[in-house]
């Protein structure tokens, strides 16, 4: 059955999203820099990662969108992520705000506090991260999502955090990536339903959906489209990694196969395979 969601925007899924290669500026963390540069790659996205306040001008007159991952801070990082999203604020340059290990320290809350109040146009986290931007209970470890978080009664009380917030800033798209992503703008929620386990089973899966939404939103797609468009592209690429591999399937070999993936189902009828619903 067609999905509700592949059905609303079926005739904008159907043109080249992938056409036009953005500029995309990351400032994210030194675990995972690297896949986050290649899925980028793998998709037409050019990225350039870039931590140097004193050149954030001249790097600002060039790209199509930022992205700024809470990862692994520092006094340096902290600077940084902050001058760029108010940089990016005066120049109205679209934003990705990537809430990494939200609920691990009160230095992320306050610095991820300071940059939604300045600036976000997409605010992202896992399902744990995004339960503690609403002040709920979170059961995060780390900069993973908790189990707890994930139930049916937890995404809808997490679906009612994050409109509150919604209500308040309108101009801003809200993600809670899990087993189901919980997406919520000021007048729209859904839950999308692609993806596999594997997923949260190898580090940077969470920074390449951010870099990806950013180089939706540096394609021109509204915030509510990018977000769809890059959560369900990169899960669908794992469903055919785990059906194309041979079991059991080691997650070196999913990671390897999911990234290949990332350069080739855009040339596929990817998108009839989106699954979710509007809430
Ligand atoms: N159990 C799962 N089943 C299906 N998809 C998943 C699962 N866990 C994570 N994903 C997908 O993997 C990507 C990263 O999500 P997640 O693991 O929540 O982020 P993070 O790495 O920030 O914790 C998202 O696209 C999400 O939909
Ligand atoms: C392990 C780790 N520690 C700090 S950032 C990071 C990577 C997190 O990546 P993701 O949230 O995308 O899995
Ligand atoms: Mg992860």
């Amino acid at each position: 059955m067609m999905s509700p969601i592949f059905k609303q925007y079926q005739t904008l899924l159907q043109t080249d999203l992938f056409e036009y290669a953005p500029l995309v500026h990351c400032i994210t963390n030194e675990i995972t820099i690297e896949s986050v540069a290649n899925a980028l790659l793998y998709t037409n996205a050019k990225p350039i990662m870039a931590d140097d306040p004193r050149e954030f001008e001249e790097i600002f007159q060039q790209t199509d969108a930022l992205f700024l991952n809470l990862g692994n801070l520092s006094a340096d990082r902290d600077q940084c992520l902050s001058i760029a999203n108010r940089l990016a604020q005066q120049t109205q340059k679209p934003v990705v705000l990537d809430l990494v290990g939200l609920a691990a320290s009160k230095l992320r809350r306050t610095l991820a506090q300071d940059l939604i109040e300045t600036y976000g146009v997409v605010v992202k986290g896992n399902l744990s991260e995004m339960r503690t931007l609403c002040g709920l209970t979170s059961n995060g470890r780390g900069v993973d999502g908790g189990a707890s978080d994930q139930t049916e009664a937890a995404l809808t009380e997490l679906t009612k955090g994050l409109q509150d917030l919604a209500r308040k800033r309108p101009e801003i798209c809200f993600l809670g990536t899990g087993p189901t992503d919980v997406v919520v703008t000021h007048d729209t929620s859904l839950w999308l339903k692609n993806g596999v386990p594997e997923m949260d089973q190898f580090t940077g899966t969470g920074d390449i959906v951010g870099g990806l939404i950013t180089s939706f939103l540096g394609r021109g797609l509204t915030p509510l489209t990018a977000v769809i468009v890059a959560v369900s592209y990169f899960n669908i690429c794992g469903e055919t990694a785990v059906a194309q591999g041979r079991q059991p399937l080691g997650l070196a070999d999913f990671r390897q196969q999911i990234l290949n993936n990332l350069s080739l189902l855009k040339q596929e009828q990817w998108y009839e395979k989106i699954k979710g619903a509007f809430k």
